[in-house]
């Protein structure tokens, strides 16, 4: 089966390259069109597929067409899309805070909200998935299929996505960004240690304790009682942790939350006005 990619940003260009590393689709089968021409000619030099010169072109070679633009810049990909579709293709679009009702109502077909991780590039994380009611059996095993190569996938309702899209997919970055200001603390403590030492120490130690969570099948809370001494100095940390934490958490789902609701609002616009 062909796969249309449109939008070669940070997840198109992850998915040409999960698909690709995993052998889940050959060369031939990825076809991928990019507003800016040369990010993809860039892009094709270390991961080969079909260029494409339009929408059309991704339309007519492929059955299954992933959506990867930003989400005020979907409305129209699909606009121009809906009408030459055929009614065995399925769509996928992996934009956060588009609900499946709006992008149906543009396309009565197959359509699958996914919600994809840049860990997938390299065949770790999990895709979130919910499909509406075109989607056929047949469509929804190549679609898991896929996205299996990519790590694992789980289908999710509607209503819980947006919480969940922040621990799988934002989850990376904002990983990323606690352990930054966690190295940087560190620095500060002790400034003979460089803040690219103490970036190296933690990214080994996630790297060990995500592994180990993994392979011995832990849940955090066994995994602190191996680290936390009776009596001993991790203890002081998590109880600082439990102290502060728990607000600067709710707050940051409050105002993703908040976030997702004002992209859906705006995109509810473009799809309601047309
Ligand atoms: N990044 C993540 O971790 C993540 C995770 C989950 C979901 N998502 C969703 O994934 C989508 C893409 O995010 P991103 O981070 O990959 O964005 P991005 O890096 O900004 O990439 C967007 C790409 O879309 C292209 N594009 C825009 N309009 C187009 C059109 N009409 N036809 C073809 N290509 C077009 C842009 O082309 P140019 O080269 O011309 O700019 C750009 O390469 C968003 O909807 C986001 O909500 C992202
Ligand atoms: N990246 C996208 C964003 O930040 C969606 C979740 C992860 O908007």
């Amino acid at each position: 089966m062909n796969i249309g990619i449109i939008g070669l940003g940070s997840i198109g260009q992850m998915l040409v390259k999960g698909f690709s590393k995993s052998g889940v689709a050959s060369p031939a089968q990825l076809f991928v069109y990019n507003r800016t021409r040369e990010k993809s000619e860039q892009f094709q030099a270390d991961w080969p597929f079909t260029i494409c010169a339009s929408l059309q072109d991704v339309s007519e070679a492929c059955e299954l067409i992933f959506i990867c633009t930003k989400p005020l810049d979907l409305y129209p990909v699909l606009q121009e899309l809906a009408p030459q579709l055929r009614p065995t293709q399925h769509i996928v679009s992996v934009a956060a805070g588009i609900s499946l009702e709006d992008l149906t109502s543009v396309s009565a077909t197959a359509i699958t909200k996914v919600i994809p991780t840049v860990t997938s590039q390299i065949l770790h994380g999990v895709s979130l998935y919910a499909c509406n009611q075109y989607v056929s059996s047949e469509q929804r095993e190549q679609l898991l299929r896929l996205l299996q190569a990519l790590g694992k996938a789980e289908e999710v309702e509607e209503s819980v996505i947006e919480t969940a899209t922040i621990l799988s997919s934002s989850g990376p970055g904002l990983i990323a960004g606690m352990m930054e200001l966690f190295a940087q603390a560190a620095h500060r403590k002790s400034p003979e240690l460089s803040v690219e030492t103490t970036r190296r120490l933690l990214v080994e130690t996630l790297l060990g304790t995500a592994m180990l969570l993994s392979e011995e099948d832990l849940h955090f809370e066994q995994l602190i009682e191996q680290v936390a001494t009776k009596g001993g100095i991790t203890m002081e940390g998590l109880n600082v942790m439990a102290e502060y934490l728990p607000p600067c958490f709710d707050q940051l789902f409050l105002m993703t939350q908040a976030k997702h609701d004002s992209l859906k609002l705006k995109t509810k616009v473009q799809f309601n006005e047309n």
